[in-house]
């Protein structure tokens, strides 16, 4: 016996008993009502699984009216209610017009027991699938909503960062794609995240990826996806980035490490607003609000030949340049005493405060590493301490000149290689401490030793 519950309504007494008797065989609840007006006040519709509704119940009345007005009735107190509408032969247009309305199915007058039943048990079918559906879209709502909750706030109030925000928040309620550039640890991805949280796509995901890191040969494969075979790892299919972004925001950042030919199927993409998953063919249409970023200067890279200038311009409609903590001398403080509390309570040592010398020495510090460095310098200080008070002394600040002149390196590489040098040498080979004083990620610290040693 199924648990199914179900709904009976017909005007002619001898239909219901019938149904009655038929369905009893199967279903454990069959209740029946002999007069539509009752279906307003009928208790918990939402509980009943299938409804079998008459098309017609004003005697001689038959323009089918008063069977769509009760399928309306029903569909706004139970929508996911299946209705199956009964009608007699040569009323089909009307049965069609009841479909289109949001009915399951119609059975014809008089009726198969036989066909009736399977109607019945099909429709039963959908209304379970539509349950799970539901459970499915409020779980995943919760899940959205518990990723995107996040805790980071943008702290600052110096011109220039209150200008940045003044633009994203125009910018946020725009579809358009959006380039955000700016120094390593300048807050770039929390910008790119302020843009999501305010825009109508808040409430679908964040999707971030550090374009740096995916080595080049799965290049498509993390961001289009693949299916099943399509190579040796490939042991099941699996949707790529840009389809997991779908209807919201895809976050690219490390613009500035893509080859010529990634940039190319990256531009495919893009320009098609549609992906191929690795191994198939079938093109899958993806809706994206794409915001990506960098710390290079794209430009002189198109002008280098090392950017296509047709990405550039699909990827730059807008941009926000992220100013360096160094100008934006009135978030240093800020900034500092917001990490402070931060620290303070997550190491248990409340009551710390930092004196006014310390003060002075944070502000004249040019934290190449930007906010992280200054996040990374507190946290420290804060492990570290052991009185109330944080001094001068309690921040390690690399405030002697980056190079002396003697030992000027000649090239952008050989100067970055010298800096990644020395703070691995100032932290003990320690490549988690090491690419936190340089402002950049392990993965981007690896990836430069990685091309040093090629
Ligand atoms: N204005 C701010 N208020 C609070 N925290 C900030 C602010 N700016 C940056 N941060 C914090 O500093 C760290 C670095 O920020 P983020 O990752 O957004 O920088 P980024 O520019 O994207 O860095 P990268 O270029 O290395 O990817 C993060 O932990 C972020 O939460």
């Amino acid at each position: 016996m199924t648990e199914a519950k179900i709904l009976v309504i017909d005007d002619n007494k001898s239909v219901l008993s019938a149904l009655e008797i038929l369905l009893q065989f199967e279903y454990k609840s069959v209740e029946t009502l002999f007069n539509p007006n009752q279906i307003s006040s009928f208790p918990n519709m939402e509980e009943i699984d299938i409804v079998l509704l008459d098309m017609n119940f004003s005697a001689g009345v038959n323009t089918g009216n008063e069977g769509l007005y009760w399928l309306n009735e029903i569909k706004k107190k139970s929508p996911n209610t299946s209705v199956i509408m009964m009608t007699a032969y040569g009323a089909v247009d009307l049965a069609v017009r009841a479909l289109k309305q949001g009915a399951s199915d119609f059975v014809l007058k008089p009726w198969n027991n036989e066909r009736l039943l399977a109607t019945v048990k099909s429709a039963y079918e959908l209304r379970k699938s539509k349950q799970e559906i539901h459970q499915l879209k409020k779980k995943e709502n919760e899940l959205k909503q518990v990723i995107n909750a996040d805790k980071n706030f943008i702290i600052g109030n110096s011109k220039a960062l209150t200008s940045v925000l003044n633009l994203v928040r125009k910018v946020a309620k725009t579809d358009v794609n959006v380039l955000i550039t700016g120094e390593n640890g300048t807050g770039k991805e929390l910008i790119a995240r302020e843009l999501h949280r305010l825009s109508p796509r808040k409430g679908e995901l964040f999707i971030g990826v550090d374009m740096g890191s995916i080595a080049e040969n799965l290049f498509e494969s993390e961001l289009f996806g693949h299916i099943k075979g399509s190579f040796t790892d490939a042991k099941e299919d699996r949707a790529g980035k840009f389809e997991a972004a779908h209807k919201g925001t895809l976050f690219l950042d490390e613009m500035g490490n893509l080859s010529l030919q990634t940039q190319a199927k990256l531009l495919s993409a893009i320009q098609n607003k549609s992906v191929v998953r690795v191994g198939s063919n079938k093109p899958i249409a993806v809706d994206i609000r794409l915001i990506s970023a960098t710390n290079c200067n794209l430009e002189q890279m198109v002008a280098d030949g090392l950017f296509r200038e047709d990405l550039l311009y699909r990827l730059n409609t807008i941009n926000i340049e992220v100013p360096p903590l160094r100008e934006r001398e009135g978030d240093i403080l800020v900034l500092a005493e917001f990490f402070l509390k931060k620290f303070a309570a997550k190491y248990d040592k409340p009551g710390l405060r930092i004196n006014n010398l310390a003060h002075e020495k944070l502000m004249e510090y040019p934290w190449p590493g930007n906010v992280r460095e200054l996040q990374h310098t507190m946290e420290r200080a804060v492990i570290l301490s052991e009185g109330n008070v944080l001094k001068p002394t309690d921040f390690l600040l690399h405030s002697k000149p980056l190079q002396s002149m003697e030992h000027m390196p000649s090239t952008l590489d050989e100067m970055e290689q010298q800096m990644i040098a020395r703070a691995l040498e100032e932290h003990d080979g320690n490549y988690s401490a090491a690419a936190g004083q340089l402002g950049i990620s392990r993965q981007t610290l690896y990836n430069k030793l990685k091309k040093k040693n090629k």
